[in-house]
């Protein structure tokens, strides 16, 4: 069992940093027969996840996707199989940086509905948030308009993502995401109850793939289709080529986009808001520089706005680097041996990157690296020109770096910018008037995200609020 009992089982990524101190930037763990090995620095993940991308970008295999029916899923996919590489081609050609930008009206537009629910029933924010990233999602993926309420599709997603976060509780994903071999041992087995998930999971897993893709059929049939990542992609296939395999892998990328990309772009909003309650002064200095490019209450900010607001930049690139949302990111593994400075990494090694360690390097992010400032990021404190915010390790490295990226990083921008300028987020107080406090708290995971708070959304100007 090696090294098992000394880990934080439902936060390795802290045993890990820990370990740092003592082991340094890799190291090796022989666990349950399997070779494990935890990069804990973003200069050594870069040497090996890019500079060595065609030994380091496998995936370990997980038994529970097939059992849940979500093996289609681009992010598990065997690096050295053709299904991979076709779900990349799509992806690159429907959101790379300057596909990204083509969805920027879809942003802008949804962010208002977003507002004026934090403005009529602020209680709920999270819900409200969740809304606004599966209808960006749904839209430029399958240029489908969710409901505003009640969205049966969305429904179905947020169903299904919710069986796989309690099929996989914190504890067991965890371990899983540290020790995927788990999956195969009868312990991890699920029991009766979770045998019921599995089923109903894969149901969903059916409707999330077929349901939006065959919609958007129907609607390029009638010559209604709107502009989206599968009308586009189902518009280029290459009819000399096999249409079946090229419909599938559209399908499978597709119905992996909005798996992939709601809860973890759902959860930084949360933490924006999270931060702003807890960092006043950090609000109020994105707030003035908004005032400052848009005369306050004249319209809202939109993405032409962006390069006069560093500040928000930095509050954006401080959220990634804070509370990094994946902290083991997605495992990698090896598919062949390697030797890294004079140390032996062999093949079928599983590799986790741990992110939370690299945004917690004083020597790149500075001092006081627990708190929210984002003026470490700006250029007259940080020495270097800072890195695009699309190649920071929270979107994960080398070949298998995140497609959605640029898309997430909008989406986020967007909803930030706009929140700043239209509320001030405050704690919420009790029937005494008394405020409620908040803390910085985390649910643990894969991914993980604030345990719920309350808070207040104050409109910054009447005019703004009755023009929502
Ligand atoms: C803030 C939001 C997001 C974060 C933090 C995030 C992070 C990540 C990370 C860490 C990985 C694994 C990278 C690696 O293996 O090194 C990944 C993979 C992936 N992400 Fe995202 N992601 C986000 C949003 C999205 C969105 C919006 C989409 C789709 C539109 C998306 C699609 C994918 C896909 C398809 C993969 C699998 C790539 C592969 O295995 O080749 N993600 N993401």
């Amino acid at each position: 069992m090696g090294n098992f009992f000394q880990l934080n089982i439902t936060r390795p990524w802290l045993t890990y940093t820990h370990w740092r101190e003592k082991y340094g930037d890799l190291i090796y763990l022989r666990l349950l027969g399997l070779d494990f090995i935890v990069v804990n620095s973003e200069k050594v993940a870069r040497e090996l996840m890019d500079q060595r991308s065609a030994i380091y970008s496998n995936r370990p295999f997980i038994a529970t996707n097939k059992l849940f029916g979500v093996d289609f899923s681009t992010v598990m996919l065997p690096y050295h199989g053709s299904d991979w590489k076709l779900h990349r081609k799509i992806f690159h050609h429907a959101l790379r940086v300057e596909s990204a930008s083509r969805y920027h009206d879809i942003h802008v537009k949804r962010v208002r509905p977003l507002l004026k629910d934090l403005l009529d029933d602020p209680s709920h924010f999270e819900i409200h948030i969740q809304r606004f990233v599966a209808s960006n999602v749904m839209a430029f993926t399958y240029g489908y308009d969710v409901a505003p309420r009640n969205d049966p599709m969305v429904a179905d997603v947020k169903e299904l993502v919710d069986i796989l976060a309690k099929a996989l509780s914190p504890e067991r994903s965890a371990i899983l995401s540290a020790f995927p071999i788990l999956t195969r041992l009868p312990v991890w087995l699920p029991g009766p109850g979770s045998q019921r998930d599995a089923a109903r999971a894969r149901e969903l897993a059916g409707q999330v793939l077929n349901v939006p893709f065959n919609l958007v059929k129907k609607n390029i049939a009638a010559g209604v289709a709107a502009h989206s990542m599968v009308s586009d992609c189902l518009a280029q296939i290459d009819e000399k080529d096999d249409r079946h395999k090229q419909e599938a892998a559209i399908k499978a990328a597709a119905a992996t986009a909005f798996l992939a990309g709601f809860e973890s772009s759902s959860s930084i909003l949360h933490t924006f808001i999270l931060a702003m309650i807890l960092y006043p002064g950090v609000q109020a200095k994105g707030q003035a520089e908004i005032d400052s490019v848009i005369a306050a209450t004249s319209r809202l900010p939109e993405f032409d706005d962006r390069p006069l607001l560093p500040y928000v930049d930095a509050i954006l690139r401080e959220l990634l680097r804070w509370i990094p949302v994946i902290p083991l990111g997605i495992p990698h593994a090896t598919s062949k041996d390697d030797v890294y400075n004079g140390r032996f990494i062999p093949k079928g090694a599983l590799v986790i990157n741990n992110v939370w360690a690299m945004s917690r390097d004083e020597s790149k992010h500075g001092a006081d690296v627990e708190e929210f400032r984002p003026e470490r990021h700006l250029a007259a404190e940080s020495n270097s020109s800072p890195q695009p915010i699309s190649a920071d390790p929270i979107f994960g490295l080398g070949r298998r770096i995140c497609p959605g990226r640029f898309t997430a990083e909008a989406v986020i921008w967007i909803a930030i910018v706009n929140i700043l300028a239209t509320f001030r987020i405050v704690k919420s107080k009790d029937i005494f008037g008394e405020e409620i406090d908040v803390k910085k708290e985390f649910t643990a995971g894969i991914a993980v995200q604030p345990v719920h708070f309350s808070c207040s959304f104050v409109s910054r100007s009447e005019e703004m609020a009755s023009a929502l």
